[in-house]
C-alpha cells in the first residue's frame, strides 16, 4: 500500500537449483515490494516458483543472486544464525500440512511455540481468534482437517510475528472447510496487522486479498490491487 512501510523488498531475485548436470531456474529476477499490514495472494501454476519465493522471504532458503531485504535487514547476505533469529522472532509459517504434535492438545501445540517467543499472545487468545475457543483441549486426532489447520494458524500467529507466510494453506481441504481457514487468516491479518502472504494455485482465493501477484515461470507476470477485499466466507471453488 503506497504510504505504508515496505516490509520486504526484492531486486533481481534469482534462484537456480543444481541437480547434477541439470539447472532448474526457479526464480528469474523477481522485483517485489510488500507493504506493512497488507494481505497478498500470490498465484501461479505448479512449478512457477511460488514456494521458492516464499521460502526465501521466510529465511528458509537462500537466493542464488539478487537481493532480498526484510525492513533494513538484508536476508541475502545474512548468515545461518541471523536467519534462525529472524525466523524465530519475525516470521510465522503455515504450510499445507499442519505439522501438529499428535500427543499435545491444541492449547499445548500453541504453547510449545509461545513458551520460546519474546512477546507472545496467550495460547487461548490465539485459539479464540481462529474460532477454536471451544476446542482447546482436543488432540489433533479429535479435530477435523480445517480445525487442525486453524490450530496451525493459531500457533503461527501466537508469537505475534510481523509476517505470516502461508504455503497452500487450503491445499488439503475441501472448499467449505478451506473458507473457514481463509476467514481465520483474514481475521488474524485485520486484528493483528501482520503482513500476510498466501500462495496458492487456486485463483478463487485472490478476491480476499488487498493485492494479487501472479508468478509464471519464475517471473512476475501480473500484479493487481482489489478495490475491496471480499469476505473469504463468500468464496467457493
Ligand atoms: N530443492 C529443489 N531442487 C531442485 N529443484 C527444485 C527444488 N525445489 C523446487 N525446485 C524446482 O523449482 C521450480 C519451482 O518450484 P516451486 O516449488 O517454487 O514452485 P511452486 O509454484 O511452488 O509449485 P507448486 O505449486 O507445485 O508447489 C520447479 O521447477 C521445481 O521443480
Amino acid at each position: 500500500m503506497p504510504g505504508q512501510a515496505v516490509v520486504f523488498q526484492t531486486r533481481g531475485l534469482t534462484k537456480v537449483y543444481e541437480q547434477g548436470e541439470v539447472q532448474v531456474h526457479a526464480l528469474r529476477g523477481i522485483d517485489l515490494d510488500l507493504y506493512a499490514g497488507e494481505l497478498v495472494v500470490m498465484l501461479g501454476a505448479s512449478g512457477s516458483g511460488k514456494s521458492t519465493l516464499l521460502n526465501i522471504l521466510g529465511g528458509l532458503d537462500v537466493a542464488t543472486a539478487g537481493k532480498v531485504c526484510y525492513r533494513d535487514m538484508e536476508l541475502s547476505s545474512a548468515g545461518d544464525r541471523e536467519l534462525t533469529r529472524y525466523r524465530r522472532h519475525h516470521v510465522g509459517f503455515v504450510f499445507q500440512f499442519y505439522n501438529l504434535i499428535p500427543s499435545l492438545t491444541a492449547r499445548e501445540n500453541v504453547a510449545a511455540v509461545t513458551e520460546i517467543a519474546e512477546a507472545p499472545m496467550a495460547p487461548e487468545e490465539a485459539l479464540d481468534l481462529v474460532g477454536l475457543g471451544n476446542r482447546m483441549d482436543h488432540f489433533p486426532a479429535q479435530l477435523s482437517g480445517g480445525e487442525q489447520q486453524r490450530v496451525a494458524i493459531a500457533r503461527a500467529i501466537a508469537k505475534c510475528p510481523e509476517v505470516l507466510l502461508c504455503d497452500e494453506p487450503t491445499g488439503a481441504l475441501d472448499s467449505a472447510t478451506g473458507v473457514l481457514v481463509l476467514a481465520a487468516l483474514d481475521k488474524a491479518n485485520r486484528e493483528t496487522g501482520t503482513t500476510t502472504v498466501i500462495i496458492t494455485h487456486n485463483a478463487s482465493i485472490a478476491a480476499m486479498a488487498d493485492r494479487v501477484i501472479t508468478l509464471s515461470d519464475g517471473m512476475i507476470s501480473g500484479e493487481r490491487r482489489n478495490a475491496e477485499r471480499q469476505d473469504p466466507r463468500t468464496l467457493s471453488w
